[in-house]
């Protein structure tokens, strides 16, 4: 039997390894110290005068999904107009103040419009083209001279009878296979159909009257997957760079994505080539004007696939969502409905639905849109902006190659510039007289409508063309239908899907038709009147 206090004195050997196990001890709690918190734990950066980086969140993160924009909206109020984050060892800066906004992103736009090359989205995905995932630098500016020669209103003039005669048909096709709205229908598809059909015409001067075409629902595969893979704040193989070296799922799809990317689009830029070869009339459309500048602008057959792949991709999900938000917000608001039918009947009467030119005839029609732009903005927050020089702003440092946010879901609750910023209310818009593209200009930032469509020198270059289409599409439906949800299936605002643009959760209305100038409005025109 062993004497316990015999045991309890130490020999040489367990000495030495008490002190080893008391060195390891030591050693791994300094490795947390110096190496792991850190990795945790935000940085305290200042420049040489001593100017501090944004107060904001003590910890660092590796991503933030569900939500995000809700955290970014809560640490706002904490924070205030201006605050950092780290992501990884990426530092951000989010914006969440009109002042703040146009401060930096547009006054100081020279500094704050590159993009960061993320890792999934610009070096697998877009590498660096594309035009939203250019650096700030010459190819940028080229290749958006080059998109907005099919985007300024000028040239819209050329295909506006296209948007036109799309909106017939998707407002048709709705009449018709609704059994003329005895029967339900999720309008997801018919909202991408519109869109995507004025994204094949401006693009590829063709349309389709199927999404079943083996292209075009590979085309908008595409752009649901860079949906999915290209949130701002989403994946952590973007902010945790070892994850970078490994061969993940998401770096898997990544390559997939820019593979299809060149290899449907290549075959879509093919067809028109072959057509431009043989002579055929081909209507001008973005790769008309690639081919004919491709060798003036030195543009590689890259460059010329990632200009058409972001008109599909810019162009596709985000004006379709807002048609397909306003119709799962409008059942909620009978009076509003109202408001635009009392409208519609003294503005336009029941024998001819509104066209381009009667827009500045219905002003509350124009502030519905507006209001669904501001309450059910796609994009959350804008494509994240990226800093080229160090800067100081109000007695923040910000350094160069910060990543700068505009915080659209943010700005969007203002109290001070929306009162009652959580309520649906056109009204607060009925005076607004200016497009989006004009509202963006304004010299007070308090006074522009909404900043869905982004700031600065980024701003969106399709914006004209989307109000264009989203005019023509919920102003006719709001002529043609009363819309009403179904009893027992309720349509849920809250919650939306998407990572780096939201929609609705898939919901079912009714569509009623208001009047029986609806048939005979619709059965005017056939299909094959473009
Ligand atoms: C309602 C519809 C749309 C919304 C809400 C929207 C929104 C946006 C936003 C927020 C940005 C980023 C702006 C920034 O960085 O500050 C953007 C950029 C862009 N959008 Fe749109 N967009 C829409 C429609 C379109 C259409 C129809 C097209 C193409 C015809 C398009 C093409 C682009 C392109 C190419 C960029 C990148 C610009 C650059 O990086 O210089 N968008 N859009």
């Amino acid at each position: 039997m062993f004497d316990s206090t015999v045991s309890a004195i130490p020999l040489p050997s367990t000495i030495v390894l008490h002190n080893f196990k008391a060195l390891a001890s030591f050693v791994f709690l300094a490795l947390i110290g110096y190496i792991i918190v850190p990795l945790f734990i935000r940085k305290n950066i200042v420049d040489a005068n001593g100017h501090p980086i944004p107060p904001g969140p003590l910890l660092r993160y590796a991503f933030i999904r569900n939500h995000f924009e809700l955290k970014l909206y809560a640490w706002a109020k904490k924070y205030g107009p201006i605050y950092s984050l780290f992501m990884g060892n990426q530092l951000f800066v989010i914006l969440n103040d009109p002042h703040v906004a146009k401060d930096i992103l547009v006054t100081n736009g020279s500094i704050f419009s590159s993009r960061k090359n993320y890792f999934l989205k610009h070096q697998i995905i877009l590498k660096g083209g594309g035009i939203t995932g250019a650096q700030y630098n010459d190819t940028w500016r080229k290749h958006r001279r080059i998109a907005m020669s099919l985007l300024t209103p000028k040239a819209i003039e050329k295909y506006a009878h296209v948007l036109d005669y799309e909106a017939h048909i998707m407002v048709r096709s709705l009449f018709r296979d609704t059994q003329q709205g005895s029967m339900p229908v999720n309008p997801h598809h018919y909202a991408g159909r519109f869109v995507l059909n004025n994204m094949l015409t401006v693009s590829f001067g063709m349309r389709t009257d199927s999404s079943d075409d083996p292209l075009v629902s590979r085309a908008l595969y595409l752009a649901d997957e860079f949906m999915e893979l290209t949130g701002p704040f989403s994946n952590i193989i973007d902010f945790i760079e070892p994850l970078q070296w490994l061969p993940t799922s998401q770096r898997t799809r990544g390559r997939k994505l820019r593979d299809g990317m060149i290899e449907v689009y290549g075959a879509m830029i093919n067809q028109v080539k072959e057509r431009m070869d043989n002579d055929e009339n081909v209507p001008d459309c973005l790769v008309k004007t690639l081919l004919e500048v491709r060798e003036k602008e030195g543009l590689s057959w890259e460059d010329m696939c990632m200009l058409c792949a972001v008109f599909i991709l810019g162009g596709v999900h985000t004006t379709s969502s807002i048609i397909h938000w306003c119709l799962a917000r409008l059942p909620s608001h009978p009076e509003v409905q109202a408001k635009a039918h009392e409208e519609l009947d003294r503005v336009m009467g029941r024998d001819t639905w509104p066209t381009a030119e009667d827009e500045h005839k219905l002003p509350y029609l124009r502030a519905i849109i507006k209001e669904v732009e501001r309450v059910h903005t796609p994009f959350l927050v804008a494509t994240p902006h990226y800093s080229i020089e160090d800067f100081v702003y109000n007695g923040y440092f910000i350094p160069k190659d910060t990543v700068v946010i505009l915080n659209t879901y943010t700005l969007h609750q203002n109290e001070e510039r929306y009162p009652d910023a959580t309520k649906f209310s056109p009204e607060r818009y009925i005076d607004d007289k200016l497009s989006a593209s004009e509202s963006a200009k304004l010299a007070d930032p308090m006074q522009r409508d909404h900043w869905s469509f982004g700031a600065g020198r980024r701003f969106c270059p399709g914006v004209v063309v989307a109000e264009h289409e989203l005019w023509l599409a919920i102003s006719r439906l709001l002529w043609c239908f009363k819309i009403e949800a179904i009893p027992n299936e309720p349509i849920t605002l809250g919650e939306y899907e998407g990572l780096s643009g939201s929609h609705p959760l898939p919901y079912r209305v009714k569509l009623i038709p208001r009047h029986e100038g609806v048939a005979e409005m619709i059965d005017s025109r056939d299909e094959t009147q473009i």
